[in-house]
């Protein structure tokens, strides 16, 4: 990302190497969704983002999210039935994450926010992006799904997938982000 701002949020300056992952946190308010959908395009933004060379504003913004994909923290459903959201995620990866196939029947609006969470994230590692923008991905979950998801995404970086993720907790940064960069509560960005 090269001179990244949205609304006076940035600007942000940074490299992430395939399979590495970025750090990103601050207070609440400080911009961190806002410089995550900028990322993945999804707002007007100044600066440019590149993905192996190919700039984000040289595409058209669905392809590029198919490459750098956002999971929003209150991820949007357009069905009422939960399998119509994860037709491309296998039963496997359901139980690793703690559901029955039966999930596929259930109605979205039954969803507790964690199972929400956990489905949209495996809903988005079906697609199979290069790289996968976080925002406060666990926040709704309990300590052993915690490390669920974690020992999945290390999974997914071994093969090469780059990871924003945003968080308030700066000990789970600190274990899971090879750096951590930090708005301030006037939209500066700085990274170690
Ligand atoms: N489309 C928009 N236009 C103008 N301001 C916006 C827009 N969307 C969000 N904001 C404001 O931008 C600021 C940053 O919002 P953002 O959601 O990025 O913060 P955050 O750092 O993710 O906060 P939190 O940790 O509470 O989730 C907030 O003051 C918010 O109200």
């Amino acid at each position: 990302m090269t001179g990244l701002s949205v609304g006076g949020i940035g600007p942000a300056d940074f490299d992430i190497a395939a399979g590495a992952c970025l750090g990103l946190t601050g207070p609440s308010g400080a911009g961190k969704t806002r410089l995550l959908r900028a990322v993945a395009d999804l707002e007007p933004h100044e600066g440019e983002c590149r993905l192996d060379g190919r700039s984000a504003s040289a595409m058209p913004g669905p392809a590029w999210r198919r490459s750098v994909s956002f999971v929003a923290a209150e991820p949007g459903w357009w069905d009422a039935r939960v399998g119509a959201h994860i037709e491309m995620v296998g039963d496997a990866d359901l139980d690793e994450f703690g559901f029955a196939p039966a999930v596929r029947d259930w109605s979205v609006e039954r969803l507790s926010a964690g199972e929400r969470q956990r489905l949209a994230l495996l809903r988005h590692l079906a697609a199979g992006p290069l790289v996968l923008l976080l925002d406060e991905p666990v926040s709704h979950l309990d300590a052993d799904l915690i490390e669920v998801v974690i020992a999945r995404l290390a999974a997914c970086r071994q093969d090469g997938m780059a990871v924003i993720w945003v968080d308030h907790d700066g000990d789970r940064l600190g274990r899971v982000a090879d750096r951590i960069a930090r708005l301030d509560s006037t939209g500066r960005f700085s990274c170690s």
